[in-house]
């Protein structure tokens, strides 16, 4: 348990011609429904459509080679920012006439719950709001585990909610949009069970002090995941307002689900995919044409069930599920999404990292797709579980992230299943895990050995999930379609 305060980074440069508004602070949300607007709804900075771009010293990826460190609460000092970056005054500062707003963002996972406090700062009405920081915390496991208990559910969210009255002033909580977007996990269940959950959801913020939006509360669909999770991290990483149209792609690894988004460079690459992979938006003055897809049951914890061949396999109380991507003696209930399975390794039988690979060939073979463009050279971002799992295997620093090419994750594979013992203790799925990783990467989405991932867990210190991305759907429709 633990909160983080991520200070970050500065730059929206409002446009001349909005001067117009430049009297109005609070212009009116634009999202959602902005042509109804509700009774008692209040008003926010807009953020506005079109930035300046960027000059070129932003450009390429300034986090990518120079990771930040991930650092607790108190927040850091602020790291040399780049020179284009205006820090942004305190807010508390008495000659300060800044005005600030909040927005609260929950992503009900199938692993567990997180909220997102962004901090807003509109520093004059003729500028752009920046984010100033972010207030995260998670709790596990995550709502689909209360499937046959939604309250206990809802108050895993109200326990979250503690934390944002603590972090939103008092005198901002009734304008402080608070949303919650479920993923893979409500995704999985069956609808009742998911609707009863969300409705538990409903009234635990009904009883909040914040503004409750219309529709605050639902399931995202897979696309708007993977889009908003790639604003997120071009956003972070400076390429929204590079005018070089340079952009970064995203590999998304959940529980439940697993996403995979980039900017194709290549007509060729939007005709040969599946029509409903390809997503268009607006932001900041440009229209994207995005590839993006999520792969449900395809996320690491799903998958490790699919490969066991229990995923879906419900009551089954008596049957054990084996695996030789598991150790030998290994034998344990394993819950996932609320319902427990048996799970052990092959007794007498044999383990290791051929037998896996084959053994996880099952749940990508003929399911994910492989884009026309991906042995191309686009940088790629992986966080989630791409993360987690490299920390662990010991392939990155859990401070710092860094850079590594798909043949790391095939060699430390290896060298996991094939030492099973050796790393059974830090966890007895890691085998099945990082060949899980390497196959999809490989096999699956059709990465070349030698492509380079960023992993990042946090980009400029603001955590890199579709959560960012949503904020700025809510405040201003990006028309995901
Ligand atoms: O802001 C965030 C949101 C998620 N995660 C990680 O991302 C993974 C997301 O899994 P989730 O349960 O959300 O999967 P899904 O339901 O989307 O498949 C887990 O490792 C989380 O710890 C994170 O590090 N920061």
């Amino acid at each position: 348990t633990y909160y983080r305060h991520h200070r970050y980074v500065p730059h929206f440069y409002r446009y001349r011609e909005h001067s117009a508004n430049a009297e109005n602070l609070l212009p009116e949300v634009s999202n959602p429904e902005p042509e109804v607007p509700q009774p008692g709804v209040p008003t926010y900075p807009k953020i506005p459509e079109v930035f300046h771009p960027a000059p070129e010293v932003i450009h390429p990826i300034p986090e990518a080679f120079h990771p930040v460190p991930e650092v607790v609460h108190p927040a850091p000092e602020p790291y040399h920012l780049p020179e284009v970056y205006q820090p942004v005054p305190e807010a508390s500062s008495p000659v300060n006439t800044s005005r600030v707003f909040y927005g609260i963002m929950f992503d009900a996972g199938s692993t567990g719950s997180r909220i997102h406090i962004y901090k807003f700062i509109q520093k004059d009405p003729v500028e752009l709001p920046v984010l100033d920081n972010e207030m995260y915390h998670a709790v596990k496991p995550g709502l689909s585990a209360y499937k046959d208990n939604p309250e206990e559910g809802g108050n895993t969210i109200r326990q979250l909610l503690k934390i944002a009255k603590k972090t939103v002033p008092e005198e901002d909580w009734k304008r402080t949009p608070v949303v919650l977007k479920a993923t893979a996990g409500l995704r999985l269940l069956p609808e009742d069970k998911a609707n009863a959950l969300l409705k538990e959801v409903r009234e635990v913020f009904n009883e909040s002090p914040f503004f409750v939006p219309n529709n605050s509360v639902s399931i995202m669909n897979g696309a708007k995941e993977g889009v908003l999770a790639w604003v997120t991290v071009n956003f972070l990483t400076g390429h929204l307002y590079s005018n070089t149209r340079k952009t970064v792609g995203i590999l998304d690894l959940g529980g439940g689900s697993t996403q995979i988004t980039f900017l194709p460079r290549s007509k060729k690459t939007i005709e040969s995919a599946p029509p409903s992979y390809i997503a268009n938006f607006n932001l900041f003055d440009h229209k994207y044409q995005l590839y993006t897809h999520s792969y449900l049951g395809n996320g690491l914890y799903a998958a490790r069930l699919a490969t066991l061949g229990a995923l879906g396999a419900d009551g089954l109380d008596w049957k054990v599920f084996t695996s030789s991507c598991l150790p030998k003696k290994f034998r344990e209930d394993v819950t996932f999404g609320g319902t427990t399975y048996k799970v052990s390794g092959i007794p007498d039988g044999y383990a290791g990292y051929k037998l896996c690979y084959y053994e996880v060939m099952k749940v990508i073979k003929g399911v994910v797709d492989q884009p026309y463009e991906v042995k191309g050279s686009s940088v790629f971002y992986a966080f989630s579980y791409y993360f987690d799992r490299a920390v662990e295997s010991g392939l990155i620093d859990g401070s710092r992230g860094g850079a590594l090419e798909v043949r790391d994750f095939k060699k430390r594979a290896k060298e996991v299943c094939n030492k099973m013992t050796k790393y059974r203790a830090i966890s007895p799925f890691l085998c099945m895990d990082m060949t899980y990783i390497t196959c999809l990467l490989k096999e699956g989405f059709g990465f070349k050995d030698s492509t380079v991932l960023q992993l990042a867990k946090k980009v400029n210190n603001v955590e890199t999930s579709w959560a960012l991305g949503a904020t700025f759907d809510f405040f201003r429709n990006l028309n995901i379609h």
